[in-house]
């Protein structure tokens, strides 16, 4: 049987770049995992996602998400980028609701949306604001209802990319817990994108490992062994988290090193 999504002999190649960012990526994710996607600067992490998103056209090869070969955007895949998309004119409520109204109104009726949009605020832990206004509110808060919209959209998959890199350390470790703890309870499937190795070992399933571009690829896949639900302070000196981070910093910095780096 196919995998839930099914990234099949992906190659990409701009216009006017002489070759592909990406060639033959394979990968296939299964429904509730959770996959980071790690790779140096520029190797093709966010043209890779893109495509999944349907915002990117395949040069060759494709992406088939639960048996339907991805032509665009859809409401079955939502995105949560690293700078939050929150309309700033509207409430946090609104921001949601937005989202809400798009994708499942022809499925709930509009009580039924209603107590879903504050089941999603809740969720992300962000009743409290619910109405306010993006500038209101805290940089972590923002990535909070990015969160929260992206859920209450039900999608098949959860795209994110690197959600907490602009957070300062103890907001992303409490982000992260809260995605954590989200992926436990509710089981979505979610593609990660991410240059933080503590956090890849920490959220994930599986941890993919892009090879150095162009022509980028999968170099090698890490299945993170660790049972759930995860305590990161317990894990700190687990030697399964240990090996599991020693693992993708020798693949990233040993065997791939940053070629913007070897460069300088
Ligand atoms: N629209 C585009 N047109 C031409 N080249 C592009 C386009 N988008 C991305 N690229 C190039 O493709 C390569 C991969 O970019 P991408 O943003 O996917 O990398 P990344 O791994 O996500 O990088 P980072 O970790 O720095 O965000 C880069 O060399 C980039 O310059």
């Amino acid at each position: 049987m196919p995998a839930f999504l099914d990234i099949s002999r992906l190659t990409i190649a701009f216009p006017k770049s002489p070759v592909p960012v990406l060639s033959d990526v394979e990968l296939q994710i299964e429904k509730g995992e959770f996959v980071a996607v790690i790779g140096h600067s520029g190797c093709g992490k966010s043209t890779m996602l893109n495509v999944v998103a349907g915002l990117l056209e395949p040069t060759l090869g494709g992406v088939v998400l639960d048996g339907r070969e991805i032509a665009g955007p859809g409401p079955d895949r939502a995105v949560v980028f690293q700078n939050h998309s929150l309309l700033p004119w509207l409430t946090c409520y609104e921001n949601i609701k937005l989202a809400v109204d798009q994708t499942l109104k022809s499925s709930m009726g509009r009580k039924e949306r209603h107590e879903w949009i504050l089941h999603n605020l809740g969720l992300v832990r962000m009743m409290h604001a619910k109405d306010k206004r993006p500038h209101e509110i805290s940089g972590g808060m923002k990535q909070r209802i990015g969160i929260g919209r992206a859920l209450a959209m039900k999608p098949k998959v959860l795209l994110m990319d690197e959600p907490f890199g602009a957070l300062d350390a103890l907001t992303r470790a409490h982000l992260q817990d809260q995605v954590m703890q989200i992926h436990n309870d509710l089981g979505m499937t979610t593609m990660m994108i991410t240059h933080d190795v503590d956090e890849a070992v920490l959220l994930s399933d599986r941890i993919v490992m892009l090879t150095n571009g162009p022509n980028a690829h999968v170099g090698e896949i890490l299945h993170v062994d660790l049972p759930r639900p995860r305590d990161r302070l317990a894990l700190a000196n687990d030697p399964r988290f240990v090996n599991a981070r020693a693992a993708v910093l020798e693949f990233l910095h040993a065997r791939h090193t940053n070629p913007a780096l070897e460069a300088a």
